[in-house]
């Protein structure tokens, strides 16, 4: 089964825009929960610009699924995980202005530095992930830092996808194939929607969870976030 984990970063940044407390995010928290999704994920950024460390703190006491905190691992990254201890996290190599994240790890040039964050995380019971590019030599590199799992980053798939081009699952499928048969866990994320996850899902072999944010909220503006929340879990089937 492929579990859908809600990223809820644009609640946060449409509650921030007013100084205010709405939307809610521990209340969109809870009924994505309560809607079916089997994780929340959120990605607090150093300038906080949308979920705060304070957020992640409390959003702890209400997801009852998965929890998937995702960032660049600096130390005030790391001491708020480690105070938070999620059920997994996520290690995505931002630059601390980028716009969003747009790259996966580099493993191998990175492999000491990233063995030594993941054995932290692990030693302190949380799974871990390290964001890819769909590269099978990066996969590769991520077995050599111990990572439970990978997160596939999905841009250039959905890029792809969306000018009609589905040869741009292929490196996707090479990465997925390759990950399974060393005993690598696949996540995938970025920019993935209700019009491209269900070829991705269909094709990626041994996915285990999908986040989903910016579309998913996008999405819900139109058709509300319980329907978008099932038709994403329909999908995923
Ligand atoms: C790693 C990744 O692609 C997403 O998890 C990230 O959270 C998106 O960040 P923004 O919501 O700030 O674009
Ligand atoms: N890891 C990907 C994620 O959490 C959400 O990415 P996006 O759907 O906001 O592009």
């Amino acid at each position: 089964m492929t579990k859908l984990s809600v990223n809820i970063n644009k609640i946060a940044t449409l509650r921030n825009s007013r100084g205010g407390d709405m939307p809610n995010v521990l209340k969109v928290a809870k009924d994505v929960q309560k809607f079916g999704a089997h994780g929340v994920t959120v990605h607090p950024r150093p300038d906080e610009r949308h979920i705060r460390y304070q957020d992640a703190r409390e959003l702890k006491e209400v997801v009852y699924t998965e929890y998937n905190i995702e960032g660049n691992p600096i130390k005030s990254f790391m001491d708020l995980v480690l105070e938070i201890r999620p059920t997994q996290v996520t290690l995505v190599p931002d630059g601390e202005t980028a716009i969003t994240s747009n790259a996966g790890w580099d493993t191998i040039k990175n492999k000491d530095f990233l063995t030594d964050v993941i054995t932290e995380f692990k030693n302190n019971g949380i799974r871990t992930s390290v964001f890819v590019d769909p590269v099978e030599e990066m996969v590769e590199g991520a077995v050599a830092t111990g990572t439970d799992r990978i997160e596939l980053y999905t841009e250039a798939y959905a890029v792809a996808y969306g000018k009609g081009d589905v040869k741009g699952i292929e490196p996707f499928v090479k990465a997925a194939v390759r990950a399974n048969a060393l005993g690598l866990g696949i996540n995938a994320g970025h920019d993935l929607s209700l019009d491209n996850i269900k070829f991705f899902k269909e094709n990626i072999p041994g996915l285990l969870e999908v986040s989903i944010g910016h579309a998913l909220i996008a999405e819900s503006l139109y058709l509300g976030i319980e329907n978008v929340v099932n038709l994403y879990l329909n999908k995923l089937q």
